[in-house]
């Protein structure tokens, strides 16, 4: 801020030094033209030198004005780029899901093809796949590969083409309001509200104490602190703006509470890119393992490929497609797959592969 004022005084100057050198060079030239030509009188002269001092001082507030009016025109320009941002469509009450829906986590996507403007490039092209309910799903693939925009695309955060069916309905009949409201996103740093965390789990008053405990128990808040602990959290503990006085693990348990409460049976994970402590990455997978029990499906964007390894399947993404999708074991099977070669890049190989085969195990017993 203060760096940019510094510029935007600095090049003010700047106008005003060079309108000043050639108001001064006008007058001078002026008075050298009259006192040299003899053809005025000195009265004359007089009368023209002040009125030349004049006129420069008021070109110099002509500058100044039209300088500030065009300051003045970006905030317009911007306030006319605003207003004429595409809105999405406004919720029906035809697009209204039956009370029951969703029962189920099943997911199923049919040539998924999505965009982030009308005239932009496609980030993900003919993307199809099928999640079963209670499925842990680790989504992985090289930076810019479509994972984000594939968990927007499952939200229609972004333009779509294909389906998207979610417990068996079609997502582009139903309308977002409900579509939003009955899919839960862990972003990687979890936004909350300066408040209670009472008033961050529940906004709107809709549960009482015992349920706002139990979701905390189950997302394994009280699993990380002791009774005995002074700043341990509770319901009444105060959240700063942004939840700037909690780690980035705490508020991803706080989310993952958010979403036990809403009983949400589609769970999407970005994980955090910011390294969240053993303990509370551990409590957050145990959480998750937890709410797979009960059928929610869980998709996980992972950036570490430890988090996703022990999951029922992977999906690789790159350039916006499925290269693979299968149960680890499987995929790490093919020496010249992608995971494969994601593995062998990754610098822990051998754990990754003896966590995939533990997995591989447990789930065929
Ligand atoms: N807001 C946006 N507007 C336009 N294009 C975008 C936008 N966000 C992402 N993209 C493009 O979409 C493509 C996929 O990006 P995306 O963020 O989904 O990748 P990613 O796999 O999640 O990457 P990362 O691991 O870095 O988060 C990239 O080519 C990117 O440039």
């Amino acid at each position: 801020m203060s760096r940019a004022f510094y510029n935007l005084n600095s090049e003010n100057r700047w106008v005003f030094i060079r309108t000043d050198s050639l108001a001064a060079l006008f007058s001078a030239s002026l008075g050298a033209y009259l006192v040299y030509s003899g053809s005025a009188t000195a009265s004359d002269t007089g009368f023209s030198l002040s009125m030349a001092v004049g006129f420069s001082s008021y070109i110099l507030y002509a500058v100044r004005m039209f300088n500030e009016f065009e300051v003045s025109g970006n905030s317009l320009e911007r306030i006319q780029q605003y207003m004429e941002i595409e809105q999405e469509e406004k919720p029906t009450e035809n697009g209204v899901p039956p009370a029951y829906w969703p029962a189920s986590g099943d997911l199923k996507v049919e040539k998924l093809s999505a965009r982030y403007s009308s005239d932009g490039p496609r980030v993900l092209e003919n993307v199809s796949f099928e999640v079963k309910s209670g499925e842990r799903v680790g989504i992985v693939g090289r930076t810019g590969s479509g994972k984000s925009s594939l968990t927007l695309a499952l939200l229609r955060c972004i333009l779509t083409e294909g389906r998207v069916y979610y417990d068996g309905l079609p997502t582009d009949q139903i309308n977002l309001d409900a579509l939003r409201s009955s899919v839960t996103i862990i972003p990687q740093v979890p936004e909350l509200l300066s408040g209670t965390l009472r008033q961050n789990l529940d906004p709107f008053g809709q549960y009482d104490d015992a349920v706002l405990n139990d979701a905390l128990r189950s997302a394994g808040l009280f699993s990380l602190q002791n009774d005995s602990d002074e700043s341990r959290i509770t319901l009444d503990s105060q959240i700063a703006s942004g939840g700037s006085n909690l780690s980035v693990g705490q508020r991803q348990i706080l989310a993952l509470a958010r979403a036990i409460l809403r009983q949400s049976k589609l769970l999407i994970l970005d994980e955090a890119t910011s390294a969240i402590d053993y303990a509370t990455d551990a409590v957050i997978q145990a959480s998750l393992r937890r709410e797979m029990v009960r059928g929610v499906t869980v998709l996980t964007v992972a950036h570490r490929l430890q988090t996703v390894m022990d999951a029922d399947k992977i999906m690789v993404l790159d350039a916006g497609r499925i290269v693979e999708f299968g149960k680890p074991t499987e995929l790490l099977e093919n020496k010249n797959g992608m995971l494969r070669a994601l593995v062998e890049e990754s610098g822990d190989k051998a754990s990754l592969l003896a966590m995939a085969a533990g997995h591989g195990a447990q789930s065929s017993v």
